[in-house]
């Protein structure tokens, strides 16, 4: 049987999270902590442990036959890979920053300037369209200091909470691209790796389903029943169930995590009691 092969960042800010969505799929690897390849064990899948700049490539050349890693890499390198499913981490976003006590006068403050950047495509493709000349010195990390050691006028990294723009002495002035972690897959693949990538996907989605999600319970009288159910229309619709004292329903339902605190003070007005919120693991829609 064909093992479907994922390429996943041996170690950095995705790692963690990649071993634990497969994890959360139920792929449980096969031990070995220093190889920098593996098996599953009850699934048909080799792990490929690699830098994430290398990815998208073996990707692109079957290598590998699917990889996680962040979008922003996907568009530097610019491979001829299918992006499937974002995935919810690793979320962060592309920016252009400037030492804190330049006045910022808009994107003409870069003609002519030096930008240091580990991402040089996808800065000179926004400043060709711009028609604003840049020098770009690509360099391979440690991005921020590039202007306090003289090498560039203004950078272009990734930025997160923001707090190594903080630490260096920068501001950031434009965001270009927003990114987040991502499943990309080689576009040829066989009808037995497609069947195994589509089983994944499917797991892949209900844990995605599941985050961000709460399921509730509580009791309400059966009056506020109406309103409640406009409240929580759940997935299809609340379950209602009787309770032994008259007159009382128990209701069951699923509610975003964004939506909850609001939602709970208006439950709580109409008379529902006994509220319970409890983390749903994975929901199949
Ligand atoms: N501060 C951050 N917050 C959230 N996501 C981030 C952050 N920094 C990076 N990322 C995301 O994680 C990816 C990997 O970042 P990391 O810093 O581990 O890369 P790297 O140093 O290039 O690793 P490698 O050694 O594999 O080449 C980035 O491409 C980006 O998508
Ligand atoms: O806005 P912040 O939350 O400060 O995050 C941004 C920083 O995070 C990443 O580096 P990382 O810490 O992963 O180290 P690296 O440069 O060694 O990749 C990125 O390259 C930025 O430098
Ligand atoms: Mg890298």
């Amino acid at each position: 049987m064909e093992k479907l092969k994922i390429a996943i960042q041996k170690s950095g800010r995705l790692s963690e999270k990649s071993l634990e969505l497969l994890n959360e799929c139920g792929i449980k690897l096969s031990n070995g902590d220093r190889k920098l390849r593996t098996e599953a064990k009850n699934f048909p899948m080799e792990i490929l442990f690699l830098r994430d700049d290398d990815i998208p490539q073996y990707v692109e050349q079957g290598v590998a036959d699917i990889g996680i890693l962040g979008e922003n890499e996907v568009w530097e390198k610019d491979k001829d890979v299918t992006i499937i499913e974002k995935l919810g981490f690793g979320s962060c976003r592309l920016s252009l920053a400037i030492p804190k006590d330049e006045e910022y006068t808009g994107l003409d403050y870069f003609e002519g300037k030096r930008i240091a950047t580990s991402y040089p495509r996808i800065l000179s493709k926004f400043f060709g369209v711009k028609g604003i000349n840049v020098k770009i010195e690509e360099i391979s990390g440690s991005v921020e200091i590039a202007t306090g050691i003289g090498l560039a006028d203004g950078i272009f990294d990734i930025v997160s909470t923001g707090s190594t723009l903080l630490m260096n002495g920068l501001k950031e002035v434009e965001v270009l691209v927003k990114s987040e972690a991502v499943l990309i897959a080689n576009k040829n693949l066989s009808r037995e790796k497609t069947e195994l990538l589509e089983k994944l996907l499917f797991r892949i989605k209900a844990y995605k389903n599941g985050q961000g999600r709460k399921y509730i319970l509580l009791n309400a009288p059966n009056e506020a029943l109406p309103k409640i159910i406009e409240l929580l229309p759940g997935m299809h619709s609340p379950s209602i169930l009787p309770l032994a004292d008259k007159g009382w329903s128990s209701v069951h339902s699923v509610i975003n995590d964004d939506d909850f605190w609001e939602v709970i003070d208006e439950l709580k007005m109409v008379g529902a009691e006994g509220i319970l919120i409890i983390p749903i693991e994975k929901m199949i829609r």
